[in-house]
């Protein structure tokens, strides 16, 4: 371990006192001893009262201390949450030398300790040079004043009251220029809120500001993205008369995160003058009120049915409004507010969209119509790098009759140079989408629904630019590159539309010119080049122009590579070599589309609607890997006309109809060995954690229990045990070499005997028979691969044979196992702990027995996952691919099935 990461003791604490200065104000006193805890704790103490704290000095590795002040759990329960300011002062007895350092947060149940992270240096308080020890002693002052409040909430999920009266506020009015003063937490809709206040002084004047707050995240362990849309009224109260009490009205789409441009935070800095606030029936008797009123419309928003059998590039959304009726009247307001709703946004092809309703007034009130646009990119805070063609259908849906509903389409361009706007400012009339008879409204519930296609351009000027893209450029004269991704669904007609794309205007030979090309309804595409008004007038339009229009659809021999991977969310931006993840894909996306390749990837699997389904009918190459695996069955193989190619990106096909690919011609390959280090070192790991009890121990330490006897008992050493691998060949030869300085007997059972050089330098001994190995065996270690022959291998009379109290390590893959034996043996005591990561089917679905049966340390499909093994398989997929594109043969051992002919081992 480095130094870094090992916490570095402050000594043991002879003492820790702390003694009252003020009413506001505690001094503690530490003397360090003897080395010993990273953590020290003072008594508790009191404060403002009743308020019972203590201090926790902690030490965050050789770089800093931290300080906390932690209110103790009595006091929080008893009142909810407590706001307060605190300082902390560490004296040197230089007192120009002293250190301060404050905050203003609020304590909670979930957050009972609040302080300073890089409180001070450790040295600092250990080594009496630097001055802060003396009389024996390190001094710290905490000064805390706590807010005296009253909260009250009222109201359902979706509208509330919410009324937070400040009584002591003058404790705090010197704090509230660099500090905020924040409400406790209430969740409405799907977001959790705070009121803020605080003071704002500039050259203009000085100000009390008011805010409403998304980002708390205290409550819940929800996901970090929620989001609703809001409408709320802030309210500074007058203690003296109602009619002047200081408000303002508020409406928007919220989030816990600004990451998709929602508001996190609204409010006015400015909202009331301080002079008044403190001085004109606003702060009567050091107190304050403030009040929130605030609604949130209720919604479903969701990904509907395939559209265009949905690719990355088109998407479908329904979006539900419920109680539609009551929000009615709101949208009514709209003469006053300038109101619009927005949903939550969503992605098509890495470009943000979102729908927006918002009724428009026409000339007569009686003609009121609602409006529904469809808005793009960069209104969001994603920055907007791409021209696309959108073609967009938005609907309301009549829920009983579908004919009835109303539906609209259009294709729109949008770019940094060209904004269409992608809606209908009429789209229909608020009369007949209220009238209860028109049946828009069902169970106050009114849908709204939007299909997105997306086509993206890229257009490239000059002879070197176009080739630098990898099209030939055989002329002279100036060539111009326009590509259009996802053209042959962008022109389907099937929504009864003909599109005219054209792209941008470019110049030459002094003319403006544009290329165009027209779909038509009929299914022709016309590609044209048109001519605009010269560019120099007097030239007039006779310039002869001489122009050859190469049209290329796709790039000859252009494959459609599938590639299955988990989501890795959040994860993914951690590590820039994590490529086992949907969001990097091998990192092979650039590579193959650079060559004209088209790769789509997805985690999503299963089922009849998912995504991989939708192009088992023309995928030439499917990657997978054992970790998230794709099932190809037979059924699927037998859909798949176009695919040549099975790829697993690491090595283990189990998820894979071998047969099946065998009888149907195709090649099957992993990058085998790409991941056995990776394996065999994970294997001694859960041999380790089996023979010395490991698990329970480290379950009582974070349950807060100390029980040595209850481990104790059942640990043991790895020396002189007798271990057996079944199957010695990568893996397994990998693991007894990795065992030889344990001193244990080393046995093995495989098909075929090992290498005579690897049996020598091991030690290992060969049991032919499985059997006879199993009652010998301390531990037993699977490392062949699933087969028709060890499919099922260890069942109950297997089990049976094995030495009482066996522990079994298994990586392998989990059908090699019974599943329901494995059960019984760690029930009964037969199998005295079991070990892997291996499980069927993966991921293994929450109620699979093995979650829960006693003495086992399973964990998720990851010992062939570490970074150094997806940098191996990721480089060898590549290879693979890359031999496949050339027609090469791949490295003889990665074959699984090649010709119709299964490997020797799977026969
Ligand atoms: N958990 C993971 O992350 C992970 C990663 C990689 C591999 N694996 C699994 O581990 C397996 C082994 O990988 P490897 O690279 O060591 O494979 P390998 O092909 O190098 O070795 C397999 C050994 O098993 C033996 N064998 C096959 N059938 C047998 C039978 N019926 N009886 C006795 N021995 C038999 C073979 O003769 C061979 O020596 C893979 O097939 C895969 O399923 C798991």
């Amino acid at each position: 371990m480095s130094s870094r990461s090992t916490p570095r003791p402050f000594g043991v604490c002879g003492e820790i006192k702390v003694d009252e200065l003020t009413d506001f104000s505690r001094l503690s006193r530490w003397s360090f001893e003897k080395n010993s805890s990273p953590e020290l704790r003072s008594p508790p103490f009191k404060f403002a009262g009743p308020l019972d704290c203590r201090l926790v000095l902690h030490s965050r590795g050789s770089n800093y201390s931290s300080l906390y002040l932690e209110v103790l759990y009595t006091n929080i329960v008893k009142k909810g949450s407590y706001l307060a300011f605190f300082s902390f002062t560490l004296e040197n007895s230089d007192h120009s030398k002293s250190h301060s350092r404050d905050c203003i947060s609020r304590f909670t149940a979930k957050k009972p300790s609040q302080g300073i992270c890089k409180f001070a240096r450790p040295f600092a308080l250990t080594n009496p040079d630097f001055g802060f020890i003396f009389d024996n002693s390190v001094k710290i002052i905490v000064d805390l004043r706590v807010l005296s409040e009253a909260w009250s909430i009222t109201g359902d999920n979706s509208s509330k009251k919410c009324s937070w009266t400040l009584e002591n506020i003058s404790l705090f009015t010197d704090m509230l220029s660099s500090y905020q003063l924040i409400s406790p937490a209430f969740e409405t809709g799907d977001c959790i809120f705070r009121i803020i206040v605080r003071r704002t002084k500039d050259d203009s004047g000085d100000y009390l500001g008011l805010f409403l707050d998304s980002t708390e995240t205290d409550i819940s362990n929800k996901d970090l993205y929620t989001t609703c849309w809001v409408m709320f009224k802030l309210c500074i109260v007058n203690q003296e008369s109602a009619s002047e009490n200081v408000y303002f009205d508020f409406y928007g789409r919220f989030g816990g995160v600004n990451k998709f441009g929602d508001y996190t935070k609204m409010g006015q800095s400015k909202h009331l003058d301080w002079p008044k606030f403190i001085g004109s029936g606003f702060l009567v008797d050091d107190s304050a009120e403030f009040v929130l009123l605030i609604k949130v419309i209720e919604e479903r928003f969701s990904q509907s049915l395939p559209f265009h059998s949905r690719t990355e590039y088109s998407d479908e959304r329904l979006w539900e409004i419920k109680k539609f009726a009551t929000f009615k009247d709101t949208l009514k307001k709209r003469k006053v507010l300038g109101l619009s709703v927005e949903s939550m946004r969503f992605e098509v092809a890495k470009q943000a969209f979102r729908l927006v309703i918002y009724p428009r007034g026409k000339s007569s009130q009686s003609s009121q119509q609602l409006s529904f646009f469809l808005e793009v990119g960069e209104n969001f805070n994603i920055s907007f790098d791409q021209s696309c063609f959108v073609s967009y259908e938005l609907s309301v849906i009549h829920p009983k009759t579908m004919d009835k509903s109303i539906r609209k389409c259009a294709v729109g361009h949008y770019s940094t140079r060209c904004r269409d706007e992608l809606g209908w400012t009429d789209f229909v009339s608020l009369g007949n989408l209220f009238d209860p008879s028109s049946g828009y409204t069902s169970g106050d519930t009114i849908t709204l629904s939007a299909k997105v296609l997306l086509l993206k351009e890229t257009f490239l000027e000059g002879n070197a630019e176009v080739e630098k893209v990898g099209f030939p450029v055989d002329m002279d004269g100036e060539s111009f590159y326009w590509e259009l991704e996802n053209f042959i669904y962008f022109c389907d007609s099937s929504d009864g539309i003909s599109k005219v794309i054209r792209s941008p205007d470019f110049i030459f030979g002094r003319q403006k010119l544009r290329m165009g090309v027209l779909c038509a309804l009929d299914g022709t595409i016309v590609a044209y080049l048109l001519r605009d008004l010269p560019v120099v007038e007097n030239l007039g339009d006779g310039v002869p122009l001489e122009f050859e229009c190469k049209l290329a659809l796709a790039a000859p021999g252009s494959k459609k590579i599938v590639g299955v991977f988990y989501k890795a969310g959040d994860y993914a931006e951690m590590n820039p070599n994590f490529v086992d993840c949907v969001e990097r894909g091998l990192g092979l996306r650039d590579w193959l589309e650079s060559q004209g390749h088209q790769y789509i990837v997805t985690d999503d699997k299963e089922g009849p609607d998912c995504e991989l389904e939708k192009h088992i009918p023309d995928l030439h190459v499917l990657i997978t890997t054992p970790f998230h695996p794709a099932y190809v069955t037979a059924e699927r193989i037998k859909r798949a006309k176009n695919l040549r190619l099975l790829l697993t990106a690491g090595s283990g096909t189990d998820h894979i109809d071998l047969n099946a690919a065998a009888a149907a011609g195709l090649t099957v390959a992993e990058v085998t060995g790409s991941n056995v280090v990776s394996v065999a070192e994970d294997e001694v790991m859960r041999i380790l954690i089996l023979v010395r009890n490991f698990s329970p121990g480290y379950h009582q330490v974070t349950r807060g229990e100390w029980n040595v006897a209850a481990i104790a008992y059942n640990a043991y050493d790895l020396e002189a045990k007798t271990l057996g691998t079944v199957g010695v060949g990568r893996t397994g030869g990998l693991l007894l070499q990795r065992l030889k300085p344990f001193n244990c007997n080393l046995l093995y059972h495989d098909r075929l005997k090992m290498d005579p050089e690897l049996e020598n330098e091991t030690g290992a001994k060969f049991e032919e028979d499985l059997d006879a190995m199993l009652p010998k065996c301390d531990i037993i270690v699977i490392n062949t691969p699933l087969t028709e022959n060890t499919k099922g291998m260890f069942d109950k009379e297997r089990i049976a044979k094995c030495k009482k109290g066996v522990l079994i390590v298994n990586n392998a893959s989990g059908a090699i196992m019974d599943t329901q034996a494995v059960v019984d043996g760690c029930s009964s005591g037969q199998i005295g702990g079991y070990s892997g990561d291996v499980w069927y089917p993966q991921p293994a679905p929450k109620d699979h027995p093995w979650r829960y049966m006693p003495n086992h340390t399973m964990t998720t499909h990851i010992s062939g996952a570490t970074i150094d093994a997806q940098l191996r398989y990721a480089a060898g997929t590549k290879d693979m691919l890359d031999r496949y594109f050339k027609g090469e043969e791949f490295p003889p051992q990665n074959y699984i099935v090649k010709e119709g002919e299964l490997a020797s081992q799977y026969r």
